[in-house]
């Protein structure tokens, strides 16, 4: 597949370059739509609106939304966020597009593992999470201009800080015990550096630093520093340099352009992609893909934020992070042309000032909307 954004000068590489098992394009495509919770069903309301404008403008495919309630809702009606059979219903579907889980109604780690774990940990290992400096859109980090923090960071997504391995025992004693086990494998660490290679070796600075703690965690996280070394005689032609995760904050806010593709642990690249997105500018920006990359299950995208209750219904979600995430998806499927036409749109409506107010803008969710959509229908 061709480098993207060959339209205003941006390039946007696909994060699934070198994968040679690219899929048939269709005319059409069915997509599971799972708004979720909160400011969720906000923001897949906008990307649902953008999709169908892109796939019009392209005219080549059309996207069926399957809308799915699996949320806290369903949760608090039913006692379940998704049915006994959810594998095999999402088996139907090219693509998952996802909100957002949380209700402040609901302990985080039932809505967490009921609903997002539930579906990715599965069978989708590889969670991508790419940034840029989006034009008319600042840093907060001086010096940077729009394309700069050009990153694209890989999250292990299977195991790892959240393989849920542990317990609780003595609950309410003074001598009460939990345990959270970090499950690292040999099989699931060399997958997801095979992954991150590839990524690295699609990418023009070929660039691979690869994030671990393997100081103070003397056992797993050794393992991983062994495995990468080992996959990395597979890529002669990618550089690849190591960092520990505490002085990789660091490198990221003052030397952010040394960096490129960054691999890291399942909690170690939650963290450090939450501190991309603040750098491109807001947490309202940022796209994930969950990549099944043996394509037996439907790969899930949706933008790296919550359910933001403290903004919930107000109309005011940035949507920008899910029509990135709409991109990926695009992309994933093989409709780069659709993919890259939307990326296009959605620096021009930064580009022309209409933004949300995490941006410092004063437009709606919906304003933003109409404003990609029209920028779709001219480009
Ligand atoms: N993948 C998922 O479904 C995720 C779910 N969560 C869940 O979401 C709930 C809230 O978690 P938080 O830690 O507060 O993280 P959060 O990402 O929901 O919100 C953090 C802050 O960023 C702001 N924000 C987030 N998305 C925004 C957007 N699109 N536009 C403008 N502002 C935005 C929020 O208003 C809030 O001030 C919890 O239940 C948590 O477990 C959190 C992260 C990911
Ligand atoms: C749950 C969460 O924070 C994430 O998947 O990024
Ligand atoms: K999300
Ligand atoms: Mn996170």
């Amino acid at each position: 597949m061709s480098l993207i954004g060959n339209h205003s000068g941006a390039q946007h590489e696909s994060a699934f370059e070198g994968y040679a098992n690219r899929p048939e394009r269709k005319s059409t495509y069915e997509v599971a739509q799972i708004g979720g919770d909160g400011i969720g069903p906000e923001v897949i309301n906008a990307g649902v609106q953008a999709i169908h404008a892109v796939a019009k403008k392209i005219g080549t495919f059309t996207v069926n939304f399957m809308e799915l309630d699996w949320s806290s809702d369903r949760y608090k009606r039913s006692g379940k966020y998704v049915p006994e059979d959810y594998i095999e219903i999402l088996h139907r579907y090219d693509a998952i597009l996802f909100g957002a889980v949380g209700a402040p109604d609901v302990p985080d780690h039932v809505s967490l593992w009921g609903l997002r774990l539930a579906i990715c940990q599965p069978h989708m290992y590889a969670n991508v999470r790419r940034t840029k400096v989006l034009p008319g859109i600042s840093s907060p980090l001086k010096g940077l201009s729009p394309g700069d923090l050009d990153w694209c960071i890989i999250r292990e997504n299977s195991e790892g800080e959240y393989a849920g391995h542990g317990g609780r025992s003595h609950r309410g004693l003074e001598h009460e015990i939990g345990t959270e086990v970090t499950i690292f494998t040999r099989t699931a660490i060399r997958r997801i550096a095979r992954y991150a290679f590839q990524v690295a070796r699609s990418r023009p600075r070929k660039l691979l630093t690869y994030v671990t703690k393997s100081n103070a965690m003397r056992n797993g996280m050794v393992l991983w520093d062994e495995v990468i070394k080992e996959v990395a005689k597979e890529f002669p032609d990618v550089t690849m340099d190591h960092m520990l995760v505490d002085a990789m904050t660091v490198r990221m806010t003052l030397q952010p352009k040394s960096l490129d593709t960054i691999l890291a642990t399942n909690l170690h690249a939650d963290i450090l992609s939450d501190l991309a997105a603040a750098l491109a500018g807001s947490i309202g920006i940022a796209p994930t893909a969950n990549i099944d990359p043996s394509r037996t299950m439907p790969s899930m995208f949706e933008p790296i934020h919550g359910s933001a209750f403290d903004i919930t219904g107000m109309g005011v979600a940035n949507p920008v992070g899910t029509f990135w995430s709409a991109c990926e998806m695009l992309d994933w499927l093989g409709e780069s042309e659709a993919s890259q036409l939307l990326m296009e749109a959605i620096e021009k409506t930064c580009a022309d000032g209409i933004k949300t107010r995490d941006l410092g803008g004063n437009a709606n969710t919906q304003e933003v909307t109409n404003a990609v959509i029209e920028r779709i229908e001219a480009l």
